[in-house]
């Protein structure tokens, strides 16, 4: 018997099952990122000045980072289009205008032709700070920053717009609810009218283009950051795979990751054709 303010959910098994939503949770309409509503930017390559540099993000500041895995150098960023907030963790790279910082200290001026360990890590306030277990973000954000320092030159992007898959943190937290109540990942961003991955990767690809980063061994196990990142002119050369923290708490987000989103958890691998395109 359905209840007034009770919602079907069909879960990956096929198994049917009824959430009911919090008061202050009622299912909203789809929601597009504010930049793609307003027409002002469409999900894709970054905007190029004329005279070849990027004109989406705002390079603000930069200074020392000192992080368990070495020394790196933290440039911020402002995407001019979204507003929010990404910081580039630079390794040994010969950054325009980064003349005196750790960003350059290990591998200045290497141009061995090597392309550049790079990972786009999508903010996930739980995983990466409080150290849930519900997902794999920590680990993968520690074991991202290890190959770079291992490498002795990379970036990890950290964009802070992605919280949630992009639907932001009280929503994942709402996501999350359904999840407790039998949702897999996927059906619980459907159940609340919202997209099952709302990301755009277009500040990154600007990020990676001011670093002068234009080849890359891209560290992820998800296929689309490719497909992103090649649609936006950056040529993934490899991917390098990251072994999958697997906790009794995250177990399911991982099967329905690898089924439902065509994560690969697999071993490194060059791109496959059709993450050469940029269709998404
Ligand atoms: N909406 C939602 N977002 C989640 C959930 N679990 C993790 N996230 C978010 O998902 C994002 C990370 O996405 P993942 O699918 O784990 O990994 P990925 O970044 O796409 O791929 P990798 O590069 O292989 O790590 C972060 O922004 C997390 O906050 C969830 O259950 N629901
Ligand atoms: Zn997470």
């Amino acid at each position: 018997m359905r209840h007034a303010g009770v919602h079907e959910i069909a879960t990956a098994s096929g198994a049917r099952m009824s959430c009911a939503p919090l008061p202050d949770s009622p299912v909203r309409p789809r929601r597009e990122a504010p930049f793609v509503r307003a027409g002002i930017f469409p999900p894709g390559p970054a905007l190029r000045r004329p005279d070849g540099t990027a004109a989406r993000v705002e390079r603000v500041t930069s200074t020392r980072m000192p992080l368990a895995q070495g020394l790196f150098t933290a440039i911020g960023y402002r995407d001019r289009v979204t507003g929010d907030e990404i910081v580039a963790l630079v390794m040994g790279l010969d950054v325009p205008g980064e003349t005196d910082g750790p960003a350059t200290a290990a591998g200045a001026g290497r141009s061995d032709g090597e392309p550049v360990p790079v990972r786009l890590h999508s903010e996930c306030l739980t995983g990466d700070g409080f150290g849930s277990l519900r997902c794999d973000c920590g680990p993968q954000l520690q074991a991202a920053l290890a190959v770079v320092a291992e490498a002795g030159r990379g970036v990890v992007v950290y964009l802070r717009g992605h919280e949630g898959r992009g639907i932001g943190l009280l929503d994942k937290l709402r996501a999350y609810r359904l999840q407790d109540a039998g949702a897999d990942t996927v059906d619980a961003n459907l159940a609340l009218g919202l997209p099952e991955d709302a990301r755009e990767y277009g500040g990154a690809v600007a990020v990676l283009t001011d670093l002068g980063v234009s080849a890359v061994a891209l560290i992820t196990n998800n296929p689309a950051k490719t497909r992103a990142l090649t649609g936006g002119g950056v040529r993934v050369v490899r991917r390098l795979a990251l072994p999958a923290a697997v906790t009794p708490a995250n177990i399911g987000y991982l099967r329905t990751k690898r089924d439902r989103m065509h994560h690969q958890f697999g071993p490194s691998t060059a791109p496959g054709p059709d993450e050469a395109t940029s269709r998404r």
